[in-house]
């Protein structure tokens, strides 16, 4: 049976993975992990030196040893990687251990919370919306099969967008307490 201990945030770069998952954290008071934090603190480089070094698929090579891990962890809340799905070990892992939140939210306001950005190498192009826009066609049916729930994090106030998650987290544990008794 589906463990459901654990939060994970999925979704692209920019829609809050990151600010959300440390408020969820520290409601819960869990410990929060961030999966690009882990690589970067294990390396002593930030993510674009690890691209510029190892290639993207260097880097999805660890970000799979660290996704392993941080999910072998009990009682956590994760920020992961906006490509974290994309290997289907991960997707297992994720679904297999805790209660997945995707958070969504449109192109236009991920351009505008990453105009300043230097950190997220996928976005180094000449035409960011465009690349946004084709890993959100990519991606989108991966984030649908990890997730338990789906909430547009661009419309609503950070605040609401952590009360919400914490509601359905709990109805999902009733329900999964009530299953298993
Ligand atoms: N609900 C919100 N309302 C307004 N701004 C927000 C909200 N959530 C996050 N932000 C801002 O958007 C930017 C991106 O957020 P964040 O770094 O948490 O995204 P992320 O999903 O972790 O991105 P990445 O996948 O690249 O790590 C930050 O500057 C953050 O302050
Ligand atoms: O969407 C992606 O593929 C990425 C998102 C970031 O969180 C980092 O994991 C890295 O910049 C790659
Ligand atoms: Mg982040």
């Amino acid at each position: 049976m589906k463990k459901l201990e654990n939060i994970y945030l999925i979704g692209l770069m920019g829609v809050g993975k990151t600010t959300i998952g440390k408020q969820l954290a520290k409601a819960l008071q869990r410990p929060f992990y961030d999966s690009d934090k882990v690589i970067e603190d294990s390396m002593g480089v930030d993510i674009p030196t690890i691209f510029s070094y190892e290639g993207e698929e260097g880097f999805r090579l660890r970000e799979q040893a660290v996704i392993q891990q941080l999910t072998a962890l009990p009682g956590i809340v994760m920020a992961t990687g906006g490509g974290s799905v994309i290997k289907a070990e991960n997707r297992e892992a994720l679904k297999a251990s805790g209660f997945v939140v995707y958070l969504h939210c449109s192109i236009d306001k991920i351009l505008y919370r990453t105009r300043h950005d230097t950190q997220r190498p996928l976005l180094r192009t000449d035409n960011p919306r465009q690349r946004l826009q084709s890993l959100l066609v990519a991606r989108e049916p991966l984030y649908m099969a990890c997730a338990d729930f789906k909430i547009d994090s661009g419309s609503l106030p950070g605040k609401t967008v952590v009360k919400t998650i914490l509601q359905q987290y709990r109805a999902a544990l009733e329900q999964h307490e009530s299953i298993a008794s």
